[in-house]
């Protein structure tokens, strides 16, 4: 049975949910399930922008049937030819055998390389390229890296639609709820579409602030990505949280803790450090333990917070593996622009503290340490509660000197 939701008086949503997935490209958990977006122009010519992974191809085949009532498809818009929009464009292609595509030079590539048969159905396009479907034109703005190389978004001239790909999507399925103005974003929504962003997009900060600037010339009514809400009240919103991560800009002053512990000692310096921050008037603070929670969330929370604390056990002369791993993300993800302090622990030598500073400083870009830090000998104690306070005061100290 077909689910739309109409978004103007002839562009629906033809999308669907899954909450069946576990792991987002087989790597992110998305206990809320996500939507893969589709959307369907009904206009002298139809018109299809994007399609949808296969999970959920049924259902988008049912969309489509209902809305077309019988007419032909005559075209394809392709922003994007990752798998999660591209797969079911082979069954499309084979169901509507009239329908051309119209798309960049390399998602075609893709096509061909997926194994995709579109000889005599493609309509190359390019960045400033126009295509009128009859009252709607369109106009093409390439996107690339944000966050696959062939990326275009299509701006509707005639409505201020802009199809933006992946760039505004969110993880998350859709409760009937397609609009900003249906949700509480900053309540529901805004964690999941935070770790969507920094995880998937997050490397390409500059791809993203080059889009940005392309969106500021043209005049945007309504926002369709290919993942979470539609965007048509509170564009501004979330075009500012867009601005700030790609700027990797901190969206809040605030300490995140993030341990590494095996015995809990390396714990109780954590919440020694979390309480004295608290009764020093700091009420933004977060604890994670680096063992039990998805590197996914501890990324987002990282981009979110302008000071980061790590708190690791020496292992085998090295950083404790999972903390190394989540290092290892951050830098991949290209973050920087944070500032850090540090909490070590070792019962013969102590080289975390040493190692996850060189880390910060070598290996990626921006990033302060404060030299104030805490050296624990296996347990936290009374004698060490002093460099704690002085730690606590060193974060608020710097928190202050940050705009
Ligand atoms: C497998 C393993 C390897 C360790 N390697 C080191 C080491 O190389 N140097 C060191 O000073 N301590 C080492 N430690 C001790 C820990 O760093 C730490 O002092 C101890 O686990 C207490 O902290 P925790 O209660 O937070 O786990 C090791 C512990 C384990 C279990």
């Amino acid at each position: 049975m077909h689910s739309v939701r109409k978004i103007t008086e002839d562009l629906y949503w033809v999308g669907a949910n899954d909450r069946r997935l576990a792991l987002f490209e087989n790597i992110h958990p998305i206990p809320r399930g996500v939507s893969y977006n589709s959307y369907l122009l009904l206009d002298k010519k139809t018109v299809l922008f994007d399609a949808v992974d296969w999970a959920v191809c049924r259902q988008f085949l049912e969309n489509i049937e209902f809305l077309l009532n019988g007419r032909e498809l005559d075209y394809i818009v392709v922003n994007h030819m990752e798998p999660d929009h591209g797969a079911s464009l082979e069954e499309i292609l084979l169901r509507y055998p009239n329908a051309k595509i119209i798309s960049s030079e390399k998602a075609f590539l893709f096509m061909r390389q997926f194994g995709f048969s579109i000889d005599g159905r493609i309509e190359q396009v390019k960045e400033g390229d126009t295509f009128s479907f009859g009252k709607h034109e369109v106009t093409f703005i390439a996107a690339p890296m944000v966050h696959w190389p062939e990326v275009l978004v299509t701006f509707d001239k005639t409505n201020g639609v802009l199809f933006s790909a992946d760039a505004f999507g969110s993880f998350g399925a859709l409760d009937g709820k397609l609009f900003d103005d249906e949700v509480n974003f900053d309540r529901d929504w805004i964690d999941d579409a935070r770790r969507y962003y920094t995880n998937i997009v997050g490397k390409y900060g500059p791809q993203v602030q080059a889009l940005l600037k392309k969106a500021a010339g043209i005049p945007i009514k309504i926002i369709c990505p290919l993942h979470g809400p539609v965007w048509r009240t509170n564009l501004g919103y979330f075009l500012d949280k867009y601005d700030k991560w790609s700027r990797y800009e901190p969206e809040e002053k605030g300490v995140l803790i993030v341990y590494a512990s095996m015995y809990g000692n390396t714990e109780s310096a954590a919440n020694a450090l979390a309480a004295a921050l608290v009764e020093k008037g700091v009420k933004n603070v977060s604890v994670y333990d680096v063992s039990n929670t998805h590197v996914s969330y501890l990324i987002s929370e990282t981009f979110r917070y302008s000071h980061v604390v790590l708190a690791s056990v020496t292992y085998n002369l090295g950083i404790y593996p999972p903390m190394h791993n989540y290092l290892m993300d951050m830098k991949a993800l290209n973050l920087q622009n944070r500032t850090f302090a540090i909490v070590e622990n070792g019962s013969w030598a102590c080289k975390s503290g040493t190692l996850m500073r060189d880390f910060l400083e070598n290996q990626m870009k921006k990033m302060t340490v404060l030299d104030e830090k805490v050296t624990l000998n296996s347990s936290l104690k009374e004698e060490n509660l002093p460099d704690v306070e002085a730690l606590a005061d060193s974060l608020i100290e710097s928190m202050k000197e940050k705009k």
